[in-house]
């Protein structure tokens, strides 16, 4: 059997407003699993992703990354946790002033990466989702395919064994959803675990990866 890497035990969530976003939710993630989350609107999908990078803390329950429980995690033992996960949202998030290069490089910087090891790294992820040719844009300048497709590069370009992705496709039309999900499966036969959590339909069916399902906080498998 392959590793878990992401193990949710008896986790519940409640917002300091009252609002009970999670309910005992039990999920076992293997290393190199494809895992959809679907679910109406304020069904919890967010949530349990903030759970797994550590944004959100459960009230109840245990979330474990890699065998850590992340309740015991602060400070830099979070920080090194949280560079072992990527993480794509639905708006892309990138800086608006900064090129594609430099979006995507500043992680790298961030993360104490020489300037060679930046550049080495920098045009075989460009490529990886089909930008090479974009470097010098501004996010400005590309469609929100594009844009996505940035994000998805600074996302994995230190090399995440985990990547995260919050409604990827919400802002995006079904060929460049499409286009997504290819790239993200691309990233998953070269071993990455990914969850994407969606309620786009159309993007389910593309593939016969397994389903689970959120509804009022509860998670069930849906295939
Ligand atoms: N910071 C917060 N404070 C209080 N309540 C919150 C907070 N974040 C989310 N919620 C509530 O928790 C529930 C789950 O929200 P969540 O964002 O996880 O749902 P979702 O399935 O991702 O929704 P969507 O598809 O619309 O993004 C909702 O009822 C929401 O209003």
């Amino acid at each position: 059997m392959s590793q878990v890497i992401v193990s949710f035990n008896q986790v519940s969530k409640v917002y300091r407003n009252g609002c009970q976003a999670l309910e005992a939710i039990n999920l076992q993630i293997r290393r190199g699993d494809f895992l959809f989350i679907t679910g109406a609107s304020g069904s919890g999908k967010s949530t349990l992703l903030k759970l797994m990078y550590g944004e959100e803390r459960p009230t109840q329950g245990e979330v474990m990354i890699n065998d850590a429980n992340l309740a015991g995690l602060r400070g830099d033992r979070l920080s090194k946790l949280r560079r072992q996960i990527g993480v794509v949202f639905q708006d892309y998030k990138l800086i608006p002033r900064r090129t594609v290069f430099e979006n995507v490089a500043f992680v790298l910087w961030a993360q104490g990466f020489t300037r060679k090891e930046i550049h080495r790294r920098l045009l075989p992820t460009l490529k990886l989702v089909g930008l090479h040719t974009k470097a010098d844009c501004f996010p400005e300048e590309l469609s929100g395919g594009e844009q996505q497709r940035v994000s998805i590069a600074r996302a994995i370009v230190s090399t995440p064994p985990l990547l995260l992705a919050d409604e990827p496709t919400g802002n995006l039309d079904p060929d460049n959803s499409l286009q997504v999900l290819k790239i993200l499966k691309k990233l998953n036969a070269i071993g990455i675990t990914i969850v994407l959590t969606t309620h786009d339909e159309q993007l389910v069916r593309a593939t016969r990866d397994p389903v689970m399902q959120l509804r009022n906080g509860h998670l069930f498998q849906a295939r």
